[in-house]
């Protein structure tokens, strides 16, 4: 039964039902017109997005990679890499037919009814590589967040074209394609810049061995500043390559305190994070660096991220080579999906995961 306006979702079981088990989404929910948020989304006061927080004065690094290997261009990514966490590139080799495309199809998965989405739910989806939610992980959840989202991890081409939904599917292999040669150029600065020269195929597996991107939908929100699109976290990838739209809204903790950046659409740029296992094979000379997603009382929202991971099954630590070199290592060596998993079974809770990795 779908509940009405007049018939608030008071009690928890209805909304759980109509938004997770029915797959209707926070998009089902803000397209029912709703006058308020339901408690279920209103975050406590310290997840909330305070605006007297936002540092307008200060930005992220904008990187031309027009010449990637300048050394200039070089020092300036792993300047950021190791000062933000964060950059935006511009004139990368991704074509902007690529990016519009994958927008689009975006919007066209998210555009279909609730039970064809449904099909790819936890519950239903015929493989657990491909898989439509919504918040985070809302049986963990105090608050759910405001966000519905596709998440497809990428095992090989036969799979996706027997899995994955075909509204989006050729359009998603092709961001990803495209991607491949910019996340080459990235990995192969900022290994230079540990003094890792070479990278063999045991390394760029190491370093780029799965790839899993997400369609993400912040549908228009009652109550913008009650709640989240997304809590405060790190990505657990080593990588993540994040397109957005013309919306904005995400933010980016800064180096002092708690002030928070905007990281501002710019057109046809990529934005680029440092993940937790980047950090951990690095020895924390690259910074992993929280991030979080405001909801919106006027527009929709997307964005596409492309998590560049290493595989599940290898395990992740300082990078011998740094170790060899005479650092000491903080990090211990870990099973990568046992990291992911840790990961994912609990809320946001800023840069703990971490700590799972810590020696
Ligand atoms: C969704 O909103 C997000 C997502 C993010 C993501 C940030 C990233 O950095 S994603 C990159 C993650 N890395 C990888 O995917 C590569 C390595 N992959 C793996 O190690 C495995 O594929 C696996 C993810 C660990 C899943 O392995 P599997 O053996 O199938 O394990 P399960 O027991 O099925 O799952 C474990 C646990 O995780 C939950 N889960 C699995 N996939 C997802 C998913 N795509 N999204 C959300 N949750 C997922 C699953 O439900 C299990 O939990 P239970 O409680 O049910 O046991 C950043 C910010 C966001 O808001
Ligand atoms: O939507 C965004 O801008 C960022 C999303 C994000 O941080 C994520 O999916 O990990
Ligand atoms: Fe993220």
């Amino acid at each position: 039964m779908a509940p009405s306006l007049s018939e608030p979702f008071s009690d928890s079981s209805v909304l759980i039902d109509f938004v997770i088990n029915q797959g209707n989404g926070v998009k089902g929910l803000s397209e029912m017109g709703l006058k308020a948020l339901p408690k279920q989304y209103i975050q406590p006061l310290e997840e909330r997005m305070c605006m007297t927080n936002v540092q307008a004065q200060e930005s992220i690094p904008i990187i031309d990679m027009s010449n990637p290997n300048d050394p200039e261009v070089e020092k300036s990514i792993c300047e950021a890499a190791s000062k933000w966490g964060f950059f935006q590139i511009v004139n990368h080799d991704v074509p902007v037919e690529v990016l519009e495309n994958v927008k689009n199809a975006t919007y066209k998965f998210f555009g279909l009814a609730a039970e064809v989405k449904n099909k790819y739910s936890k519950e239903h989806s015929l493989s657990n590589n491909v898989r439509f939610g919504t918040s985070f992980t809302p049986q963990a959840e105090k608050a759910l967040e405001w966000k519905d989202y596709l998440s497809l991890f990428y095992v090989s081409e036969e799979e996706a074209f027997a899995l994955w939904p075909s509204v989006c599917r050729e359009q998603v292999l092709d961001y990803m394609r495209k991607s491949e040669v910019v996340i080459k150029q990235l990995l192969k600065v900022l290994m230079k810049g540990l003094n890792v020269n070479e990278i063999d195929e045991t390394k760029e597996s190491l370093l780029m061995g799965s790839m899993r991107t997400n369609l993400n939908y912040y549908p228009k929100c009652p109550n913008p500043e009650l709640t989240v699109g997304v809590g405060r976290h790190s990505d657990v990838s080593t990588l993540t390559i994040l397109l957005q739209d013309e919306i904005g809204g995400l933010f980016v903790r800064g180096n002092d305190g708690d002030n928070w950046i905007h990281v501002p659409p710019i057109k046809g740029s990529l934005v680029i994070n440092v993940g937790d296992a980047l950090q951990i094979m690095s020895n924390g000379k690259y910074k992993s660096v929280e991030h979080r997603v405001v909801a919106n009382g006027s527009n929709n929202r997307i964005s596409v991220p492309i998590f560049v991971n290493p595989r599940p099954s290898d395990m992740i630590g300082s990078l011998p080579e740094l170790i060899e070199n005479g650092e000491k290592p903080i990090y211990k060596q870990v099973l990568y999906s046992d990291y992911v998993k840790h990961f994912f079974r609990k809320a946001h809770d800023g840069k703990k995961t971490v700590a799972f990795a810590e020696l």
